[in-house]
């Protein structure tokens, strides 16, 4: 597990000291073949609304992550994907709540993409074009980022 992200560490947090861990399935959508992966906005109404993510959302009530994901992916951006690969977790301190983030790769899924919340998206390669990008969707993009130096050779 790696170490705890504070966000906006200047503003005060919601449910004090003791507040629960939201547990969040996020899918990060590869498409090999462009070389290419999928970020999506925050709708218009919810917290950070406008920042760019990958898609996914809260678990629900006995959900796996994977079942979770699959939900989600299905009722915001209109795909059905096929299996879910655990790839990292990252635990981060947000002013409205305590996140554990859970980040799939995902490199099957069918239907066409329908932003079915308003959001925007764009497929994206390293470095990203879009701005501004989440707190906790940030360490995704440097993880990236070293996967794809080791696979150039570099250190
Ligand atoms: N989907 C997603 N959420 C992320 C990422 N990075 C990150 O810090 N988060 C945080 C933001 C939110 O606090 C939480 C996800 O909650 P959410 O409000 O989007 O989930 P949801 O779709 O289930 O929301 P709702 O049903 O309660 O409206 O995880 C990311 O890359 N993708």
């Amino acid at each position: 597990m790696s170490e705890l992200l504070v966000a906006d560490g200047e503003r005060p947090r919601e449910g004090g000291v003791d507040r629960p861990i939201t547990e969040v399935a996020v899918g990060v959508l590869i498409d090999d073949a462009q070389g290419c992966f999928l970020l999506t906005t925050r709708p218009p109404g919810k917290v950070y609304a406008g920042y760019w993510e990958f898609p996914g959302g809260k678990l629900e009530a006995g959900e796996t992550v994977a079942q979770a994901l699959r939900r989600e992916l299905q009722e915001e951006i209109g795909v059905t994907i096929g299996q879910a690969h655990p790839w990292h977790q990252k635990l981060v301190d947000y002013p409205h709540a305590l996140v554990r983030l859970h980040f799939c790769k995902v490199y099957d899924w069918s239907g066409e993409l329908q932003m079915h919340e308003g959001q925007e998206f764009a497929w994206q390669t390293l470095p990203v074009t879009v701005e501004p990008v989440l707190p906790g969707t940030v360490p995704v993009l440097e993880w990236l980022a070293q996967e794809a130096g080791q696979a150039a050779g570099q250190p």
